[in-house]
Protein backbone atom coordinates (compact mmCIF):
# COMPACT_ATOMS: atom_id res chain seq x y z
CA UNK A 1 0.00 0.00 0.00
CA UNK A 2 1.01 3.41 -0.92
CA UNK A 3 1.98 5.49 2.16
CA UNK A 4 -0.57 8.41 3.90
CA UNK A 5 1.84 10.98 3.06
CA UNK A 6 4.99 11.21 0.97
CA UNK A 7 6.97 14.37 0.00
CA UNK A 8 9.33 14.32 -2.06
CA UNK A 9 11.78 17.71 -1.94
CA UNK A 10 8.99 19.68 -1.24
CA UNK A 11 9.70 23.32 -0.77
CA UNK A 12 7.70 26.66 -0.94
CA UNK A 13 9.19 29.97 -1.34
CA UNK A 14 7.71 33.21 -0.24
CA UNK A 15 9.45 36.16 -1.71
CA UNK A 16 13.15 35.63 0.01
CA UNK A 17 12.05 33.66 2.93
CA UNK A 18 12.30 29.55 1.93
CA UNK A 19 9.19 28.69 4.27
CA UNK A 20 10.17 25.10 3.68
CA UNK A 21 13.16 23.74 1.67
CA UNK A 22 13.62 20.18 0.18
CA UNK A 23 11.71 18.44 2.29
CA UNK A 24 11.32 14.57 2.20
CA UNK A 25 8.65 12.56 4.64
CA UNK A 26 6.94 9.76 5.01
CA UNK A 27 3.97 9.22 6.64
CA UNK A 28 2.87 5.49 6.76
CA UNK A 29 -0.37 4.25 7.12
CA UNK A 30 -1.80 3.23 10.38
CA UNK A 31 0.82 5.72 12.23
CA UNK A 32 0.77 8.61 14.44
CA UNK A 33 3.14 10.86 13.11
CA UNK A 34 4.62 13.92 14.38
CA UNK A 35 5.48 16.87 13.01
CA UNK A 36 7.42 19.06 15.22
CA UNK A 37 9.69 22.60 15.04
CA UNK A 38 10.03 25.36 16.77
CA UNK A 39 7.58 28.67 15.97
CA UNK A 40 8.12 29.52 12.28
CA UNK A 41 9.57 26.18 11.32
CA UNK A 42 7.52 25.33 8.13
CA UNK A 43 5.02 23.07 9.90
CA UNK A 44 1.29 25.16 9.00
CA UNK A 45 3.21 25.79 5.12
CA UNK A 46 3.78 21.87 4.85
CA UNK A 47 0.79 21.27 5.49
CA UNK A 48 -1.04 23.82 3.60
CA UNK A 49 0.75 22.47 0.63
CA UNK A 50 -0.59 19.08 1.27
CA UNK A 51 -3.86 20.24 1.76
CA UNK A 52 -3.99 21.89 -1.80
CA UNK A 53 -4.03 25.82 -0.05
CA UNK A 54 -1.06 26.75 -0.62
CA UNK A 55 0.99 25.50 -4.21
CA UNK A 56 4.52 24.22 -3.26
CA UNK A 57 7.67 26.45 -5.44
CA UNK A 58 9.14 23.21 -6.20
CA UNK A 59 9.27 19.25 -5.64
CA UNK A 60 6.52 16.84 -5.02
CA UNK A 61 3.85 15.09 -2.59
CA UNK A 62 1.24 13.20 -3.03
CA UNK A 63 -2.14 12.11 -0.37
CA UNK A 64 -3.01 8.35 -0.04
CA UNK A 65 -1.10 7.92 -2.94
CA UNK A 66 -2.85 10.66 -5.13
CA UNK A 67 -0.36 13.55 -6.05
CA UNK A 68 -1.11 16.93 -5.59
CA UNK A 69 -3.20 18.68 -8.61
CA UNK A 70 -6.07 18.37 -9.78
CA UNK A 71 -6.78 14.96 -8.17
CA UNK A 72 -6.24 15.69 -5.11
CA UNK A 73 -9.73 16.75 -4.23
CA UNK A 74 -10.67 13.06 -4.63
CA UNK A 75 -8.14 12.14 -1.99
CA UNK A 76 -9.38 14.86 -0.23
CA UNK A 77 -12.57 13.70 0.73
CA UNK A 78 -10.91 10.60 2.93
CA UNK A 79 -8.69 13.34 5.00
CA UNK A 80 -10.03 14.88 8.06
CA UNK A 81 -8.69 18.09 9.43
CA UNK A 82 -8.45 20.25 12.40
CA UNK A 83 -6.13 23.25 12.46
CA UNK A 84 -5.55 25.59 15.32
CA UNK A 85 -9.04 27.20 16.69
CA UNK A 86 -11.85 25.82 14.95
CA UNK A 87 -15.14 28.21 14.29
CA UNK A 88 -17.79 26.65 16.03
CA UNK A 89 -21.37 28.23 15.79
CA UNK A 90 -21.96 29.22 19.38
CA UNK A 91 -26.15 29.21 19.49
CA UNK A 92 -25.81 26.43 17.82
CA UNK A 93 -26.02 22.77 19.23
CA UNK A 94 -22.84 20.42 19.34
CA UNK A 95 -25.21 18.01 16.57
CA UNK A 96 -26.45 21.16 14.60
CA UNK A 97 -23.03 22.28 14.06
CA UNK A 98 -22.13 19.34 13.13
CA UNK A 99 -24.92 18.99 10.53
CA UNK A 100 -24.38 22.51 9.07
CA UNK A 101 -20.56 20.52 8.04
CA UNK A 102 -22.12 17.45 6.79
CA UNK A 103 -24.69 19.01 4.52
CA UNK A 104 -21.67 21.61 3.42
CA UNK A 105 -19.23 18.38 2.97
CA UNK A 106 -22.47 16.56 1.37
CA UNK A 107 -22.04 13.82 3.82
CA UNK A 108 -24.62 11.23 5.35
CA UNK A 109 -26.31 13.48 8.13
CA UNK A 110 -26.30 9.85 9.95
CA UNK A 111 -22.35 10.53 10.21
CA UNK A 112 -23.39 13.01 12.88
CA UNK A 113 -24.36 10.54 15.69
CA UNK A 114 -21.74 8.44 15.72
CA UNK A 115 -18.73 10.89 15.61
CA UNK A 116 -20.33 12.53 18.57
CA UNK A 117 -20.26 9.18 20.32
CA UNK A 118 -16.33 8.56 19.24
CA UNK A 119 -15.88 11.81 20.67
CA UNK A 120 -17.70 11.58 23.42
CA UNK A 121 -19.84 14.67 23.33
CA UNK A 122 -23.80 12.66 22.34
CA UNK A 123 -24.59 13.78 26.31
CA UNK A 124 -23.93 17.33 25.45
CA UNK A 125 -24.87 17.26 21.88
CA UNK A 126 -28.14 19.18 22.69
CA UNK A 127 -27.11 22.23 24.25
CA UNK A 128 -25.61 25.35 22.54
CA UNK A 129 -22.27 25.14 21.59
CA UNK A 130 -21.48 28.61 23.35
CA UNK A 131 -21.95 26.74 27.22
CA UNK A 132 -19.08 24.23 25.71
CA UNK A 133 -15.56 23.94 27.72
CA UNK A 134 -12.17 24.65 25.98
CA UNK A 135 -11.70 20.78 25.94
CA UNK A 136 -15.63 20.00 24.51
CA UNK A 137 -14.82 22.45 22.04
CA UNK A 138 -11.98 20.83 20.94
CA UNK A 139 -13.55 17.46 21.04
CA UNK A 140 -16.21 19.22 18.55
CA UNK A 141 -13.88 19.99 16.44
CA UNK A 142 -12.46 16.87 16.28
CA UNK A 143 -15.70 14.98 15.54
CA UNK A 144 -15.89 17.82 12.61
CA UNK A 145 -12.53 16.49 11.46
CA UNK A 146 -14.00 12.52 11.58
CA UNK A 147 -17.34 13.20 9.33
CA UNK A 148 -15.79 12.07 6.19
CA UNK A 149 -14.37 9.03 8.09
CA UNK A 150 -11.18 10.10 7.25
CA UNK A 151 -8.37 7.48 6.56
CA UNK A 152 -6.18 10.28 7.32
CA UNK A 153 -6.62 13.10 10.04
CA UNK A 154 -4.13 15.86 10.76
CA UNK A 155 -4.21 17.66 13.58
CA UNK A 156 -2.89 20.73 14.59
CA UNK A 157 -1.77 21.26 18.11
CA UNK A 158 -4.94 19.51 19.24
CA UNK A 159 -4.53 20.56 23.02
CA UNK A 160 -3.51 23.91 22.68
CA UNK A 161 -5.08 25.82 25.28
CA UNK A 162 -7.16 22.75 27.63
CA UNK A 163 -6.05 21.98 31.03
CA UNK A 164 -4.40 18.83 31.84
CA UNK A 165 -7.49 16.73 32.41
CA UNK A 166 -8.83 18.00 28.64
CA UNK A 167 -5.57 16.84 27.34
CA UNK A 168 -5.28 13.31 28.62
CA UNK A 169 -8.95 13.31 27.41
CA UNK A 170 -7.99 14.21 23.74
CA UNK A 171 -4.67 11.94 24.12
CA UNK A 172 -7.18 8.93 24.52
CA UNK A 173 -9.11 10.09 21.80
CA UNK A 174 -5.85 10.50 19.36
CA UNK A 175 -5.46 6.81 20.62
CA UNK A 176 -8.71 5.52 20.17
CA UNK A 177 -8.59 6.86 16.47
CA UNK A 178 -5.46 5.50 15.91
CA UNK A 179 -6.52 2.08 17.01
CA UNK A 180 -9.53 2.44 14.50
CA UNK A 181 -6.62 2.14 11.68
CA UNK A 182 -6.47 5.70 11.09
CA UNK A 183 -3.41 7.78 10.20
CA UNK A 184 -2.66 10.39 12.12
CA UNK A 185 -0.63 13.53 11.34
CA UNK A 186 -0.17 15.29 14.80
CA UNK A 187 1.51 18.93 15.09
CA UNK A 188 2.27 19.59 18.85
CA UNK A 189 4.46 21.89 20.94
CA UNK A 190 3.77 19.44 23.94
CA UNK A 191 6.54 17.15 23.35
CA UNK A 192 5.81 14.87 26.05
CA UNK A 193 2.54 14.39 23.88
CA UNK A 194 4.06 13.40 20.72
CA UNK A 195 6.88 10.80 22.83
CA UNK A 196 3.38 9.23 24.29
CA UNK A 197 1.45 9.07 21.00
CA UNK A 198 3.69 8.89 18.46
CA UNK A 199 5.38 6.19 16.34
CA UNK A 200 7.66 8.28 14.45
CA UNK A 201 8.43 12.15 14.20
CA UNK A 202 10.56 14.49 11.97
CA UNK A 203 11.52 18.05 13.20
CA UNK A 204 11.84 20.83 11.13
CA UNK A 205 13.74 23.55 12.15
CA UNK A 206 14.11 27.00 9.68
CA UNK A 207 12.17 25.00 6.85
CA UNK A 208 14.54 22.38 6.59
CA UNK A 209 14.36 18.38 8.35
CA UNK A 210 16.64 17.77 11.15
CA UNK A 211 15.70 14.69 12.35
CA UNK A 212 13.38 12.26 11.06
CA UNK A 213 12.68 8.41 12.47
CA UNK A 214 11.16 6.39 15.11
CA UNK A 215 11.00 7.97 18.56
CA UNK A 216 12.71 4.95 20.19
CA UNK A 217 15.71 5.07 17.81
CA UNK A 218 16.03 8.47 17.95
CA UNK A 219 16.43 8.88 21.13
CA UNK A 220 18.52 5.89 22.10
CA UNK A 221 21.05 6.87 19.10
CA UNK A 222 21.92 9.85 21.09
CA UNK A 223 21.58 8.23 24.49
CA UNK A 224 24.91 7.98 25.84
CA UNK A 225 26.10 7.25 29.64
CA UNK A 226 25.04 9.13 32.76
CA UNK A 227 27.49 8.71 35.77
CA UNK A 228 28.48 10.37 39.25
CA UNK A 229 31.70 9.98 40.93
CA UNK A 230 32.40 10.40 44.55
CA UNK A 231 34.72 13.12 45.06
CA UNK A 232 35.95 16.01 42.87
CA UNK A 233 34.23 14.81 39.21
CA UNK A 234 37.28 17.57 37.39
CA UNK A 235 39.62 14.02 38.07
CA UNK A 236 36.89 11.87 36.37
CA UNK A 237 36.63 14.17 33.33
CA UNK A 238 40.45 14.29 32.57
CA UNK A 239 40.77 10.78 32.58
CA UNK A 240 37.26 10.51 30.28
CA UNK A 241 38.25 12.89 28.18
CA UNK A 242 41.23 10.73 27.16
CA UNK A 243 38.74 7.49 25.82
CA UNK A 244 39.05 7.60 22.29
CA UNK A 245 35.46 6.84 21.69
CA UNK A 246 33.98 9.73 24.21
CA UNK A 247 33.08 11.91 21.63
CA UNK A 248 31.54 14.46 24.09
CA UNK A 249 31.37 15.76 28.09
CA UNK A 250 29.48 17.77 30.28
CA UNK A 251 29.14 18.03 33.74
CA UNK A 252 25.80 19.20 35.80
CA UNK A 253 26.47 19.41 39.04
CA UNK A 254 28.07 16.53 40.67
CA UNK A 255 26.91 14.37 37.49
CA UNK A 256 28.49 13.68 34.17
CA UNK A 257 27.30 13.12 30.86
CA UNK A 258 29.33 11.15 28.59
CA UNK A 259 28.68 11.00 25.13
CA UNK A 260 29.89 7.83 24.26
CA UNK A 261 28.04 4.34 22.90
CA UNK A 262 25.92 2.65 25.60
CA UNK A 263 27.63 -0.75 25.15
CA UNK A 264 30.82 1.25 26.53
CA UNK A 265 28.87 1.35 30.35
CA UNK A 266 30.61 -1.30 31.76
CA UNK A 267 34.07 -0.64 30.51
CA UNK A 268 33.43 2.88 31.40
CA UNK A 269 33.18 1.81 34.73
CA UNK A 270 36.20 -0.37 34.88
CA UNK A 271 38.44 2.22 33.41
CA UNK A 272 37.36 4.47 36.22
CA UNK A 273 37.79 2.32 39.37
CA UNK A 274 41.58 1.22 37.99
CA UNK A 275 42.50 4.78 37.91
CA UNK A 276 41.04 4.75 41.57
CA UNK A 277 37.67 6.92 40.94
CA UNK A 278 35.17 6.14 42.43
CA UNK A 279 31.89 5.34 40.76
CA UNK A 280 28.72 6.35 42.59
CA UNK A 281 26.18 6.01 40.02
CA UNK A 282 26.43 4.88 36.13
CA UNK A 283 23.89 4.24 34.07
CA UNK A 284 22.37 5.18 30.63
CA UNK A 285 21.22 9.09 29.64
CA UNK A 286 17.82 9.25 29.58
CA UNK A 287 16.20 11.44 27.41
CA UNK A 288 12.92 12.96 26.73
CA UNK A 289 12.17 14.27 23.27
CA UNK A 290 12.13 17.33 24.90
CA UNK A 291 15.74 17.63 25.53
CA UNK A 292 16.42 16.25 22.02
CA UNK A 293 13.98 18.22 20.69
CA UNK A 294 15.98 21.46 22.11
CA UNK A 295 19.38 19.83 21.56
CA UNK A 296 19.00 19.43 17.65
CA UNK A 297 16.75 22.18 17.42
CA UNK A 298 19.26 24.94 18.82
CA UNK A 299 17.31 26.27 21.51
CA UNK A 300 19.57 25.23 24.29
N1 LIG B 1 1.78 33.83 3.50
C1 LIG B 1 3.04 34.01 3.90
N2 LIG B 1 3.81 34.99 3.38
C2 LIG B 1 5.08 35.16 3.75
N3 LIG B 1 5.73 34.39 4.63
C3 LIG B 1 5.04 33.39 5.18
C4 LIG B 1 3.67 33.14 4.85
N4 LIG B 1 3.25 32.08 5.56
C5 LIG B 1 4.30 31.68 6.31
N5 LIG B 1 5.38 32.45 6.09
C6 LIG B 1 6.72 32.30 6.69
O1 LIG B 1 7.16 30.99 6.46
C7 LIG B 1 7.86 30.47 7.60
C8 LIG B 1 7.20 29.19 8.06
O2 LIG B 1 5.94 29.49 8.63
P1 LIG B 1 4.90 28.40 9.15
O3 LIG B 1 3.69 29.12 9.58
O4 LIG B 1 4.76 27.33 8.13
O5 LIG B 1 5.66 27.81 10.41
P2 LIG B 1 5.10 26.89 11.60
O6 LIG B 1 6.15 25.85 11.80
O7 LIG B 1 3.75 26.45 11.30
O8 LIG B 1 5.10 27.89 12.83
P3 LIG B 1 4.12 27.97 14.10
O9 LIG B 1 4.53 26.85 15.01
O10 LIG B 1 4.46 29.30 14.66
O11 LIG B 1 2.71 27.87 13.60
C9 LIG B 1 7.85 31.58 8.63
O12 LIG B 1 9.07 32.26 8.56
C10 LIG B 1 6.68 32.44 8.20
O13 LIG B 1 6.90 33.79 8.59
Amino acid sequence: MTPAIVTESLSKRYASRMAVENLSIQVQRGEVFGLLGPNGAGKTTTIAMLLGLVAPTSGHAALLGTPLGPQLAVALRKVGVMIETPAIYPYLNGAENLLVLARAGRIDPQRVDRVLQIVGLQERAKEAARTYSQGMRQRLAIAAALLPDPELIILDEPTNGLDPAGMVEIRDLIRHLAAEGRTILLCSHVLHEVEQLCQRVAILKEGRLIAQGNVADLLQREQGIRLRVEGDPAAAIALLHALPWVTGLTQEGTVIFVDAPSQRVAELNTYLARNDIAVAEIGLRERSLETFFLEVTGDR
